[in-house]
């Protein structure tokens, strides 16, 4: 990674990167860590020859490959993982069946773009990496996710250890956390995150300061039914989640990326996430979307508001 990281010319985050992974991986700062880490330690070090990344689930070997023994224990190591929220993963046959279909956004998103053969993509808020292992099975050059949440990288560390080698990273980092002015990457998908920004316009040119001249951004976010300057911000939670921030009209959001002096500016699509997408699993056993929206009226939210709604935006920065 820090090899992919001198070659697109990187050299702020590189010089500040181990320092962020050393405090990231501070065992003092999640009760969790050394537990998962266990976990890591036991899943099998084969790596097998059968993998891959352009179907629906990211598969890795199959169950003949394992012993009955090495299987059950990779089982319970990948449970002990729990909760699962972005997949799906097969792995060893063992079928990772995530909160959600990850799979479908991916298939929202994947003809729209230009083709990530031999580009260098970042992923803002990659979860557990599905998207960054899809993105590689395109033919990126290198793929490097970054996402707060420990869980979500022990999660991706599992995949990528019985996966093996790939130009494929996930990074326990925040936005907030890559320096200003890279200017580095082919490609910047920000999929799911910028309703969590207290500020979105800061977050879009955060975002463009990551592209070079000429990159792509890929956003996917929450969006409201409405006019130009239309925008919601809930007074307290949406569909219970506690830090939801704004969800613009597709036209206010289109103005904003304007604004930010993106160019090219498309609205790919628009889709309302159904209880299909989003859904507890045997690997997410907590409440899930079915739960927070009104029992009597599935176009509303458990609080009243407009239910769940995403659109993708792709656009140039310059
Ligand atoms: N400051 C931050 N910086 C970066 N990531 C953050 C930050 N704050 C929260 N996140 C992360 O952003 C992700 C949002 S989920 C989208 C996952 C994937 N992209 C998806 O499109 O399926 C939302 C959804 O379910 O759509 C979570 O993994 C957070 O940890």
């Amino acid at each position: 990674m820090y090899d992919t990281l001198s070659k697109i010319k990187a050299d702020a985050w590189l010089a500040v990167l181990p320092e962020q992974l050393e405090q990231a991986f501070d065992n003092s700062k999640h009760g969790d860590l050394a537990t998962w880490f266990n976990c890591m330690a036991a899943l099998p070090t084969l790596v097998s020859t059968h993998t891959q990344l352009d179907s629906a689930a990211i598969c890795i070997g199959t169950a003949a490959e394992l012993s009955t023994l090495q299987h059950l224990q990779l089982h319970k190591n990948l449970s002990n993982l729990h909760p699962w929220r972005k997949g799906p993963y097969t792995v060893y046959d063992i079928h990772i069946d995530t909160e959600w279909r990850s799979d479908w956004k991916w298939l929202r998103v994947k003809d729209h773009i230009t083709p990530l053969s031999q580009r260098t993509v970042l992923d803002i808020g990659c979860g557990n990496g599905y998207h960054c292992w899809r993105m590689l099975g395109a033919g990126a050059k290198a793929v490097i996710g970054v996402d707060p949440m420990l869980l979500n990288v022990m999660q991706f560390l599992a995949i990528k250890k019985l996966y093996g080698d790939a130009p494929v990273h996930v990074l326990p980092l925040g936005i907030e956390h890559i320096p200003a002015g890279l200017k580095a990457f082919d490609t910047v998908f920000s999929m799911g995150v910028l309703y969590h920004r207290r500020s979105p316009i800061d977050h879009l040119l955060e975002l463009k300061d990551t592209l070079q001249s000429g990159g792509e951004l890929v956003l996917e976010t929450l969006v409201i039914d409405g006019k130009l300057g239309e925008v919601l911000l809930p007074e307290d939670r949406y569909a219970k989640m506690r830090n939801v921030w704004f969800l613009p009209s597709c036209a206010t959001l289109e103005s904003w990326l304007k604004r930010c002096g993106f160019k090219n500016i498309r609205l790919v699509d628009v889709t309302s996430t159904t209880v299909e997408e989003q859904r507890s699993t045997e690997w997410m056993r907590f409440h899930s979307l079915q739960d927070f929206l009104d029992p009597n009226n599935l176009q509303l939210t458990c609080e009243g508001l407009p239910a769940p709604k995403r659109a993708i935006f792709i656009a140039t920065a310059v």
